[in-house]
């Protein structure tokens, strides 16, 4: 069934629909995501809450959806654009096939849209309001400025308790992905989930060895009110922070985030650790960065770096055990060459420990 695909710019874009007809529109930022593979992951990590995703590699769905890839309970997208959608996918695991799966949850899937064109467009005027519909000549509500999605919306309401182990590590929840959690008790952590909003006093009680900032959705500025008790948090307990955890780390310490022109969204970003001077190619997907000019007496330091445009890819703290990355070490989608940062994350609480009782 022919649809469209209009785009804030004034660009419009004829498209099959593979799902079945909706009777609203979807509506979203659009952003685009260079991965050859991994749609499962991308459409329930909440962090794209919202948004419509253009995937560029040109042939989506082939191996269905399984049962073991999703990163949260549910999708998240807005809607879903691609150049040819695989309607029969084809792998021992699948449960579904794509279409099927995004009809479950009323999510558009429109396909055999130009989306070379569309990505051309997002490159040079950056990521912009979209809406996919049946109607002809509509128009699209601009964007009032930063992404709306707001981490209330996806983070968990209860503290929930995963994995056994001797270090306790409290996992705030911005809209975490599933991966974050599992490579948490990979390394054999008692891993607790809260709300992203828990007060210090509750975070103390729950006696953490460390603390985790989750990846979540919207802009960074949205949790201003709640800087000050996430600055007493990790002020206290050792700390990695990811995505938008790096970016409320950022801010937390009197520095500044700002919105890119279309972001990082894909599972190739090349990041050099400034430390060791090595590259690591990266999972990503994101919209805003950490200003570097505004880090400058904020005792925070740049770490990684994006080697394509230089961007702030994560920090560290030049006394307290805090380190963060705008990218994902936990992958999926991607490359899991950064998977030791977890490890890292271990050794840092063991040394602080080993610290805080030389001081005792
Ligand atoms: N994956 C994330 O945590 C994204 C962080 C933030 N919402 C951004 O788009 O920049």
């Amino acid at each position: 069934m022919k649809n469209y695909l209009y785009l804030e710019n004034g660009s419009v874009f004829e498209g099959d629909l593979l799902t079945k007809s909706t009777e609203k529109a979807a509506n979203g930022e659009i952003v685009f995501f260079t991965g050859m593979t991994g749609y499962q992951e991308v459409l329930t990590d909440p962090s794209y809450k919202d948004q419509i995703v253009v995937f560029t590699y040109p042939l989506i769905g082939n191996y269905g959806v399984n049962e073991n890839d999703f990163e949260s309970k549910k999708p998240h997208v807005a809607g879903v654009v691609v150049y040819e959608g695989n309607m029969s996918h084809s792998h021992y695991q699948a449960k579904n096939s794509l279409g099927e799966y995004l009809d479950k949850w009323n999510i558009p899937l429109l396909s055999h849209v130009d989306t070379r064109a569309v990505v051309k467009n997002i490159r040079q005027e950056g990521s912009m309001q979209a809406v996919i519909t049946s109607e002809e000549g509509c128009t699209v509500k601009p964007s009032q400025g930063g992404l709306t999605a707001h981490v209330a919306e996806v983070s968990t309401k209860v503290i929930e308790s995963f994995g056994e182990g001797d270090k306790h590590i409290v996992l705030m929840d911005f809209g975490y992905k599933k991966s974050i959690l599992d490579s948490l008790v990979q390394q054999g952590c008692r891993v607790s989930i809260v709300p992203f909003d828990t007060g210090f006093e509750q975070i103390k009680e729950l006696q953490p060895d460390g603390i985790l900032l989750s990846n979540g959705p919207g802009d960074p500025k949205q949790l201003e009110y709640l800087l000050g008790n996430l600055k007493k948090i990790i002020s206290k307990f050792p700390t990695m922070g990811i995505c938008l955890g790096h970016q409320l780390t950022a801010l937390a310490f009197g520095g500044n985030t700002k919105k890119m022109l279309f972001g990082h969204r894909g599972a190739n970003q090349p990041v050099v650790d400034l430390k060791t001077k090595k590259v690591y190619m990266s999972s990503q997907n994101h919209s805003y960065e950490v200003d570097e000019p505004s880090l400058q007496g904020t005792s925070l330091q740049v770490r990684f770096r994006n080697v394509n445009d230089s961007t702030v890819e994560g920090l560290m703290h030049e006394d307290l055990p805090i380190f963060t990355t705008q990218y994902h070490p936990e992958a999926n989608p991607g490359p899991i060459e950064s998977s030791q940062l977890f490890n890292d994350f271990l050794q840092m609480i063991n040394d602080y420990s080993g610290r805080e009782k030389a001081y005792a």
